[in-house]
């Protein structure tokens, strides 16, 4: 099967299943390089499981999933944990920090497990953290963090390695709602300004086309939606959003409900 060009992640007709009830009933998707892909949907919709599917979590029981050249469906474990560790960015809905390290020793977990030097990673991650707007809690540890801090700090981590691709599942979803918003900007600047293409995933969406493009809902930060519906690609908009203002098959001045 040919790439599309343009995608840096792709993947064609994806089934999963969960003791025989299935999560992804033949699933495509693309995404392109520096694009910011939101995946809307319902609860158990499977937008966990198409990310965890994307990011070689997970192996789907049919399709393809592909990385650039690389046929991530086709790779064993230990090279998909290698293209995880070094490509891929995960944020999950609940900061999961080391409780023992500090936030710096935190955001610098992926450079000093690829092997890069203490000193460059210290200095690495302390300019993420000081980026999102952290970086006075550096030598802190994780207890003492609000819980947008804590998350503030996922982020830096997932980022501080410069991956190709950041995926974030429901990443505000425990925040209240001034901290989504200011959590979702710093994500979004942060992988707009270093072109890390972005695939989120959540069922929180602005209601209207005037909510989308207000700042305080973190504007444009998607420049694509996709909506899953029961494990499948709906070409329909999400139940109660209208359908965005312009721009080709979903490309939109969109963005996330904060
Ligand atoms: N570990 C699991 N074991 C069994 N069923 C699961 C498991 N994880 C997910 N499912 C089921 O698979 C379907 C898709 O779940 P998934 O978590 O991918 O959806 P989701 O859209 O991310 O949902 P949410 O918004 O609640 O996180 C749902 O029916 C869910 O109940």
């Amino acid at each position: 099967m040919t790439a599309p060009p343009d995608d840096v992640l792709w993947a064609r007709g994806l089934h999963y299943t969960y003791d025989g009830s299935p999560a992804l009933q033949g699933v495509s998707f693309g995404v392109r390089e520096g694009e910011i892909v939101a995946v809307t949907g319902a609860r158990g919709s499977g937008k966990t499981t198409l990310l965890r599917c994307l990011s070689g979590q997970e192996l789907p029981e049919r399709g393809e999933v592909w990385f650039n050249s690389a046929p991530v469906h086709t790779l064993g474990r230990a090279a998909r944990e290698r293209l995880r560790l070094r490509r891929f960015g995960w944020i999950d809905s609940s900061p999961r920090l080391v409780p023992e390290l500090t936030v710096w020793e935190n955001a610098a977990l992926p450079l000093l497990l690829q092997g890069t030097g203490y000193r460059t990673a210290r200095k690495t991650a302390c300019a993420w953290l000081a980026r999102l707007d952290v970086g006075d809690c550096a030598r802190k540890r994780p207890a003492v963090l609000r819980q947008a801090e804590r998350q503030r700090v996922a982020v830096a981590r997932a980022l501080a390695h410069s991956p190709d691709v950041l995926f974030a599942d429901e990443p505000t979803a425990p925040l209240h709602r001034t901290d989504r918003a200011q959590v979702l900007r710093a994500l979004s600047a942060a992988a707009r300004s270093h072109g890390i293409t972005v695939v989120l995933a959540t069922h929180d969406f602005a209601p209207t086309p005037a909510a989308r493009t207000a700042d305080e809902t973190g504007a444009a930060l998607a420049d694509r939606i996709v909506t899953l519906t029961d494990g499948r690609r709906s070409r329909a908009p999400a139940p109660e959003v209208e359908p965005a203002p312009t721009g080709p098959e979903g490309a939109a001045a969109c963005s996330l409900s904060v």
